[in-house]
């Protein structure tokens, strides 16, 4: 299955392979013709002494002549298996990628991005060594063998049936190497992806791990996985050192005597041509060779069929990111939010929202507030369309979400996270993300708008200057403040910010929130604070208890009503004050 899949790949192909495989075939038939050539010529002209020189030189020039064409043919040949090759593994990764970026974050939920890296770069090179080598080599060594035994079968039928034992003898040794390697290959790439989770998470995580002195626990889970991985490499190549080269030792040996004792029969019956039997040991040692060398490439096909398997794996996964129900081109232009008894369960099927149900005029400010863990963030990502509700309904501007544009949704809901994610490139580039229709004065505006400008003209190349890293040369709040301007560059119907001023210092807390009013403008917005002096003046504010909203109202309503919202308020005050 996994190999059929693999040759459709070439078939846009075919027209350069048929060239290649024609090329293929008139080299390899040159090969098989030349022993067959001496063959005739040492029973033909030397054994009755017809000795004549020009005969001799005509001889030698046609043989060398047929070598140089058989090499340039074998060269031009290799040169375009290996560009098909190069072309179907350039292919592969782009829908890798693209399937990639369509798939639901329930399945980032589930598969560390280590495995997915894996995936994409070793994979795919594992793969394309079996279309560079394992395919060609397979098919030339597939073509030399028929050849060869076209040619035995010239030489001498019945020594060339007898020769034929080999095969169902390979076959059978093929079979039990690809039972026995499967399941380490397997073990092996998996162990593989284990060791880039890791490495992955502990760059990313460096910083804390230095802090909590984790070096040495991080460095023996990793000496472990590395270990296991070596042992199972080990187990491979002891599979490989056992089954493949002395076993076809073994068959040679067996064919040497089936063939000694044909020929001592034949000896016995009958005469034998001294040149016949140069021509038939000749290419019985050539149908070897093609042999020894599909064995030795066996290992790298099995490795490479288990990594397409986890290719594959990966291009047929389902769980996509939601889709738009019908084709509408309808558009956010007014930032009217509803929550109907919404519900939602992550893929641990525990209900994480509980019948949430609000609505949100446009131009409205509300402020989502609870304890850690109590939905907040998770009511952002449903409306964001990120995951679909378990239940319930989530309307915009009246109309059900799912039937909106991921385009719109993209645009005209603008979202600001506690950690901002910078791209290598340009300051310029980073808010405007090169969107064709934001200009240049579009960016400065929305950097001025949110209090940014100053910071980036004090920067050596102002707008131009590269950030690299993510950004490791800028403060988090020069950070957070890019991602601002980089929200209010696309001019946003509904704005979403996520604990976005929580790195921010007081001073430029004081910037932001003046330039959050002028933000809030004319557009619905969505703020998850923990401090709730940030929500202070909104419109409403939803106070969320292990998934429930249990009370709503204004700053001042919620604090005369004496519940959580006003613990919370005097807490936060309390700390300020003491
Ligand atoms: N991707 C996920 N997969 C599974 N469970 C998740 C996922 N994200 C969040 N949760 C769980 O859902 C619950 C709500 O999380 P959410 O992030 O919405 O809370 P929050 O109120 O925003 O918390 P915080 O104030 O700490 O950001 C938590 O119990 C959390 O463990």
């Amino acid at each position: 299955m996994i190999f059929r899949r693999l040759v459709r790949y070439v078939q846009p192909h075919w027209r350069v392979f048929l060239f290649a495989f024609i090329l293929l075939f008139i080299a390899t038939m040159i090969e098989i013709g030349l022993p067959l050539g001496i063959s005739y010529y040492i029973d033909h002209f030397l054994l009755p002494k017809h000795w004549i020189i020009r005969e001799v030189l005509l001889f030698c020039a046609i043989y060398f002549g047929c070598q140089v064409l058989s090499a340039l043919l074998l060269y031009k040949q290799e040169i375009r298996f290996q560009k098909i090759a190069q072309s179907i593994i350039r292919r592969m990764r782009i829908e890798v990628f693209s399937k990639v970026q369509q798939l639901s974050l329930a399945y980032f939920d589930r598969t560390p991005t280590g495995s997915m890296i894996t995936r994409i770069t070793n994979d795919t090179e594992s793969i394309r060594d079996l279309y560079v080598s394992v395919l060609a080599s397979l098919l030339q060594n597939s073509i030399f063998i028929i050849g060869v035994l076209v040619g035995l079968f010239i030489l001498d039928p019945g020594w060339a049936l007898t020769s034929l034992v080999l095969f169902p003898l390979f076959y059978m040794l093929i079979a039990t190497y690809r039972k026995v390697s499967r399941p380490i290959f397997q073990k092996m790439r998996s162990k593989l992806s284990q060791l880039n989770t890791h490495l992955n998470e502990t760059l990313q995580g460096m910083s804390v791990i230095q802090v909590f002195s984790q070096e040495a626990r991080l460095y023996e889970q990793f000496r472990g996985l590395n270990q296991d991985h070596f042992q199972l490499r080990i187990k491979g190549i002891q599979a490989d050192a056992l089954l493949l080269r002395p076993a076809t030792d073994f068959l040679w040996i067996l064919v040497l005597i089936v063939i000694l004792q044909f020929f001592g029969w034949q000896a016995i019956h009958a005469e034998i041509k001294i040149g016949v039997l140069y021509g038939f040991i000749n290419l019985i040692n050539r149908v070897f060779e093609p042999l020894q060398q599909i064995v030795t490439q066996l290992p790298r096909y099995q490795e490479s069929i288990v990594s397409a398997e986890r290719v594959f794996q990966l291009l047929d996964q389902q769980d996509l990111a939601p889709q738009q129900l019908g084709n509408d081109k309808i558009s956010i232009d007014k930032g009217l939010v509803e929550f109907r008894n919404v519900s939602f369960a992550y893929s641990n099927g525990e209900l994480v929202l509980d019948e949430v149900s609000f609505c949100i005029e446009p131009g409205q400010t509300v402020g989502l507030v609870g304890h850690t863990g109590s939905g907040k963030s998770t009511i952002v990502q449903l409306l964001l369309r990120f995951y679909e509700p378990t239940s319930g309904e989530i309307l915009l501007e009246g109309k059900p979400l799912a039937r909106f544009s991921e385009q719109e949704l993209r645009t005209k809901i603008g979202l600001v996270l506690q950690d901002s994610v910078l791209f290598h490139g340009s300051v310029r580039s980073n808010i405007g993300l090169d969107h064709p229709s934001i200009t240049d004065q579009q960016i400065i505006n929305a950097a001025q708008l949110v209090q940014a400008d100053p910071f980036i003209r004090r920067l050596p190349n102002g707008y131009d200057q590269i950030i690299t890293d993510g950004g490791t040369t800028l403060s988090s709040g020069e950070k957070q403040l890019l991602a601002f301007a980089r929200t209010m560059a696309l001019m946003p119907k509904i704005l979403v910010l996520d604990e976005a001023t929580a790195h921010i210092d007081t001073e430029t807390e004081e910037l932001i929130q003046q330039a959050m009013i002028k933000m809030r403008k004319d557009r619905t917005t969505f703020i998850i604070a923990h401090r709730l002096s940030t929500i202070r003046d909104a419109d409403q504010i939803l106070v969320l208890d292990r998934g429930r909203i249990v009370e709503r109202g204004t700053h001042k309503t919620l604090v005369n009503q004496g519940g959580i919202y006003a613990q919370m308020d005097q807490m936060q005050n309390g700390i300020v004050v003491g």
